[in-house]
């Protein structure tokens, strides 16, 4: 375990049992379609990789880049585009993946620019889902786990851009955190 580390929430086990389970889903809810699946960087790359390795339809895949974080664990409330999609969503089945939703300002941006763009439906996946930070309605179609309120990094996620390469889901030791913590 990574010396920064207070406790491992999901082992690597856990979350590819998990992520089996959505993308056999998927492929039951999207059969006879070609959804273009979204992959909201940087924190969704490693879920969006695994998710549709477990998905039996024919996918198109594209990413955006946004962010409201930085280098902090509280959103800034506001949502950056940084990396736009390649190709129109126009007429599209759209899959949004994301790695979490926290606020939900995010996906509320996301949808609202989607839907814009006149995408025929709009759905998200979301690995993990922390329900009791939401300052918005945003509830995703699919969710791997529901989370307490704690900042949890790895498979993807970071704090301060670091711990993203991390295989498990854990949480850090309070020290590792600055100004912001908790
Ligand atoms: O529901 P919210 O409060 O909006 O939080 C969720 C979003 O925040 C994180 O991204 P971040 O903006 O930190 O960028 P990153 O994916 O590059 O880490 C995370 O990956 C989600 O996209
Ligand atoms: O718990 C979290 N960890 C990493 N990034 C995040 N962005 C929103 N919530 C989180
Ligand atoms: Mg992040």
């Amino acid at each position: 375990m990574h010396n920064d580390i207070e406790k491992v929430v999901f082992s690597e086990e856990q979350i590819a049992a998990r992520v089996k389970e959505l993308g056999e889903e998927l492929s039951r809810d999207y059969a006879g379609k070609k959804p273009l699946v979204i992959c909201v960087l940087k924190g969704a790359f490693i879920f969006m990789a695994d998710l549709v390795k477990c998905m039996d339809v024919p996918v198109e895949l594209d990413f955006m880049a946004v962010s409201s974080y930085g280098a902090s664990t509280k959103s800034s409330g506001v949502v950056r585009i940084i990396k736009d999609l390649d190709v129109s969503v126009e007429g599209r089945d759209v899959l949004i993946v994301e790695d979490i939703i926290d606020t939900g300002l995010t996906l509320s941006y996301l949808i609202e620019v989607l839907q814009g763009r006149k995408a025929n439906d709009v759905k998200v996946v979301t690995l993990f889902d922390k329900p009791a930070r939401r300052t918005t309605s945003m509830e995703a179609n699919y969710k791997g786990f529901v989370l307490p309120d704690e900042f949890i990094v790895g498979y993807g996620l970071d704090f301060a851009e670091q711990y993203r390469n991390l295989p498990y889901i854990g949480v850090l030791k309070p020290e590792i955190y600055t100004d912001d913590a908790k």
